[in-house]
């Protein structure tokens, strides 16, 4: 999952760029970059690292002009430990594209031959966004080979890129001398929305952004969501204008979005983040109440951060107490992202200290929000014994993860997934060495968001329930990106044993 934003103003975009990848840090810690236009001329600065790391007052100086483009990256295709992948993307043809994508594209192989072979483009980097940024480009060059380009032509463009992409994408471009473009694909399945503002002078200015987080904390009005298959062409010279280029839009949005990705103050399709995570709790407390119990569980207690608001909800529908047992190093960035194996286990443990008071004697009910490889709770359990508990329950607000996510989150073999095999609840209990581990129903996980939102057709739900919405995802893909998953994570794990950050 990563991190996209784009701004439109009358006013300098850089310092206010900066502001809204800080709040996008949680979806990419991987790298980060900011570009922005000024006249006719790009300026980029990116880096591998965290926002706060890499921009530096001289870097911040340099990215003059009125609008820009940002991104966070978290590394789904591609080397997770090379600058040259980290974005925006950048072609000079046609007429200078800045670009940033937040998604994962199934046909990226294909698509890469044809580039080359048809289109006679050569793609640098092993990253999809590369790609992406091809075909829209060639897809632009393409309808103005013989006319001027509007919103018309860029409309065509981006229907063409809907025909010839598969898989997730959520798109800012920046175009010299033109305009800002949005898109989202026609499953809608990575969040894009934007906002306005007025500025000091009067004059409207726009945000686009994987999350609605950036408009309230840059003091922008919400206006929507992109619809799926939607674009949105800002040109500079003030007019927006906004169509459908996909013939077949369905809504599945990603279910994992609400119950761990996202920021919980977020507002994505119409449903409150936060408020999906509560609800979450609910439906979670009614399996857990039929499944143990309660007379046998002293305390509810989180695993922070992404697990309280649901945890907070299961304590209150079961009417046990609540408390916070693991206390968190606001230092340690989110572990789950992390690119190598040997580092995620390393940090869980910098990460969460157990308090003893909290555990000696005392049956316990863990919340999490899930349990995908299972290096957390495995860690968790480990410490609550040790710090004395008696019992050690698990509850998982998500259902088991079962089947690789093709989307934008990078668990793509399903070895790696601690229900990969089909596990069931009591053989994950036996293997992270708790009492008992309650699992959401994915009829629960479904309900908990659509009450929110009855217009949403479905999610995409593929990491629980194995389906694919985009309808191209075969066993031989899957076999493929497992092999490429397993060698880039030894990749990491090497990369993270030389630069000492694992024993
Ligand atoms: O089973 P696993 O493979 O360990 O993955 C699941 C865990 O990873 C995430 O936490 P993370 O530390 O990334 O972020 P958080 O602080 O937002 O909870 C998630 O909230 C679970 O705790
Ligand atoms: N998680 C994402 O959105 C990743 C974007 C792109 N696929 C990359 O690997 O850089
Ligand atoms: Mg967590």
């Amino acid at each position: 999952m990563c991190g996209v934003v784009a701004l439109l103003s009358n006013e300098p975009v850089n310092q206010r760029l900066y502001d809204a990848l800080l709040l996008l840090q949680h979806r990419g810690q991987d790298a980060a970059g900011i570009a922005t236009l000024d006249g006719l001329q790009f300026h980029m600065h990116k880096a591998m690292g965290l926002v706060r790391d890499i921009f530096r007052t001289r870097n911040m100086r340099d990215l003059t002009g009125n609008v820009g483009v940002g991104h966070v990256r978290y590394p789904t295709q591609g080397c997770a430990s090379s600058n040259q992948e980290s974005q925006p993307f950048y072609v000079n043809a046609p007429f200078g594209i800045m670009f940033a994508h937040n998604g994962n594209l199934t046909n990226a192989e294909e698509l890469k031959q044809e580039l080359y072979e048809t289109d006679r483009r050569h793609i640098n980097t092993t990253s999809d966004s590369e790609v992406l940024l091809n075909v829209l480009a060639n897809e632009i060059s393409r309808v103005t080979a013989d006319r001027k380009l509007d919103a018309d032509g860029i409309f065509e463009a981006v229907s063409a890129v809907h025909r010839r992409v598969r898989g997730s994408y959520a798109v800012v471009a920046l175009i010299a001398g033109k305009g800002l473009l949005a898109f989202r694909d026609p499953h809608g399945i990575r969040p894009l929305c934007f906002g306005s503002n007025v500025t000091a002078t009067g004059e409207k200015e726009w945000m686009v952004s994987s999350e609605s987080v950036t408009m309230v904390g840059l003091g922008f009005k919400l206006e929507r969501d992109v619809a799926p298959g939607e674009a949105i062409w800002f040109d500079f010279k003030g007019n927006v204008e906004t169509r459908q280029c996909a013939e077949h839009a369905v809504a599945n949005p990603c279910a994992f979005e609400y119950v761990y990705f996202a920021r919980p103050d977020s507002v994505i399709d119409g449903i409150s983040v936060y408020g999906a995570r509560l609800n979450l709790g609910v439906y979670l407390a009614k399996t857990v109440a039929e499944e143990l119990n309660l007379m046998d569980v002293d305390v509810v207690m989180p695993i922070p951060d992404s697990s309280r608001p649901c945890a907070q909800e299961l304590a209150k529908q079961l009417r046990l107490p609540y408390r916070e047992g693991f206390i968190k190093n606001r230092y340690v960035g989110r572990t789950f992202i992390m690119p190598g194996q040997a580092v995620r286990k390393k940090s869980v443990r910098q990460k969460l200290n157990a308090m003893p008071v909290e555990f000696e004697g005392k049956n316990l009910l863990l919340v999490d929000d899930s349990i995908v490889r299972g290096t957390t709770m495995k860690e968790i359990v480990r410490m609550a014994r040790e710090s004395g508990a008696k019992k050690v329950f698990v509850a998982s607000s998500a259902p088991r993860v079962m089947f690789p996510n093709v989307y934008g989150i990078d668990m793509p073999t399903k070895s790696e997934l601690i229900c990969g095999d089909g596990k069931d609840a009591d053989a994950v209990a036996k293997e992270l060495g708790a009492d008992k581990v309650i699992f959401q129903s994915i009829d629960g996980l479904k309900n908990a968001l659509h009450d929110l939102n009855p217009n949403i057709p479905a999610f995409d739900c593929s990491c629980f329930d194995g389906v694919y919405v985009t309808g191209d995802v075969t066993e031989a893909y899957l076999e493929k990106l497992g092999k490429a998953g397993k060698a880039a994570a030894k990749e990491n794990d090497e990369d993270d044993a030389q630069a000492g950050n694992v024993e």
